[in-house]
């Protein structure tokens, strides 16, 4: 190549000007250290601040990326593209006055080949005296998708303990917990908090003429008929056997009959087609409703969730007994 000369004849992976041919005690240091990086699992590479072109490139980055002949770093490990990466260290590795700063290490997933790096960035000067960026990158994709993994199976795994199997409504874990938080939000938002509870009418007849499978057929029916009637920021629950129950944050008791309504209305004019027989189903709900409109002392409202959902406890079981199928507050 014109103007440049390899350094080390056993391999072409640094390209320097022929006027600044090391002596030849320095020669056998380079080819020492040459020798410890291309026996890195590891890529190292230099490039040059300025212009982006690659100065060294060790066997690892050959054996992937090829060799190097001049190019600029973003035209080997990026390629197609066309100007410097939009990630490009270089700002981060020097002050306002080209001064050296310490090492800069940080994780990318190299757009092209989508494999992770930890990459390790340093500005150091160069044999010819060129300020040049170090990078050393280590592939972690592999500890990357194994985070990943792991990442997932705990989301699912907390997704699980917070779903009942039957319906895939929230449980009666996830309602309590999101009871609590819901407080604590009407409370910083000075507004009402509503509880709807309904349970199935005479469930028990359906389980003994129809059979218990059929029994699961309707309460799956009835969770996603009622999950189609409540907001997004509405949490429904199966909280018992029948018994299911809805937080309804920012809702008053008049906005919170109409939801009751609408869904005994749903419900009482559903029917459930099951191995040539027609099941209907209706229930009976229970409303309790906070209001926080005033401020309230946190002390008051450490068992504010717990009495909300005792009153409409209390609600429901008054619609049982004045004849099912109604909404009692
Ligand atoms: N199929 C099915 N049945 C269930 C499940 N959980 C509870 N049950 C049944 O639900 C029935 C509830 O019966 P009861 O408590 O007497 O209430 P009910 O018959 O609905 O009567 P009222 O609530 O008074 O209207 C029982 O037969 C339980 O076995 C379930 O997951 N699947």
């Amino acid at each position: 190549m014109d103007g440049f000369q390899s350094m080390n004849p056993d391999t072409s992976n640094v390209e320097i000007d022929s006027t600044l041919l090391l002596p030849a005690e320095a020669a056998q240091s380079y080819k020492a250290v040459d020798r410890v990086l291309n026996s890195l699992d590891a890529l190292v590479y230099v490039a040059d601040m300025q212009t982006h072109e690659l100065v060294y490139l060790n066997d690892y980055g050959v054996s992937i990326w090829g060799a190097i002949a001049r190019r600029k770093c973003y035209q080997v490990f990026q390629p197609g593209q066309t100007g410097p990466c939009d990630f490009c260290t270089n700002k981060k590795l020097v002050d306002e006055s080209g001064g050296l700063l310490g090492a800069h290490v940080w994780e990318i997933q190299n757009p092209k080949n989508n494999r992770w790096y930890q990459c390790r960035d340093q500005a150091i000067t160069w044999i010819d005296g060129r300020t040049v960026r170090l990078e050393i990158a280590t592939d972690i994709t592999e500890r990357k998708l194994m985070e990943q993994a792991l990442y997932d199976a705990k989301a699912l795994a907390e997704k699980l303990a917070d779903t009942d199997e039957l319906t895939q409504l929230n449980n009666r874990r996830a309602f309590f917990n999101q009871g609590k938080r819901v407080v604590q939000q009407t409370q910083r938002s000075k507004t009402h908090l509503s509880l709807i509870m309904f349970d199935l009418d005479n469930f028990k007849q359906i389980n003994d003429q129809f059979g218990h499978a059929a029994g699961d057929t309707v309460l799956v029916n009835i969770a996603a008929l009622a999950t189609q009637l409540v907001r997004a920021a509405d949490t429904l629950a199966r909280i018992g056997g029948e018994e299911f129950a809805i937080i309804l944050p920012n809702t008053t008791l008049k906005q919170a009959k109409q939801l009751a309504q609408r869904m005994r209305f749903a419900f009482d004019a559903q029917s459930i087609s099951l191995n040539g027989a027609t099941i209907h189903c209706t229930a009976s709900f229970g409303i309790a409703t906070l209001d926080l409109t005033q401020a309230t002392s946190d002390v008051l409202l450490q068992n504010a969730f717990d009495e909300l959902l005792n009153s409409a406890d209390q609600a429901m079981m008054q619609a049982k007994r004045e004849g099912r199928n109604r909404v009692a507050f």
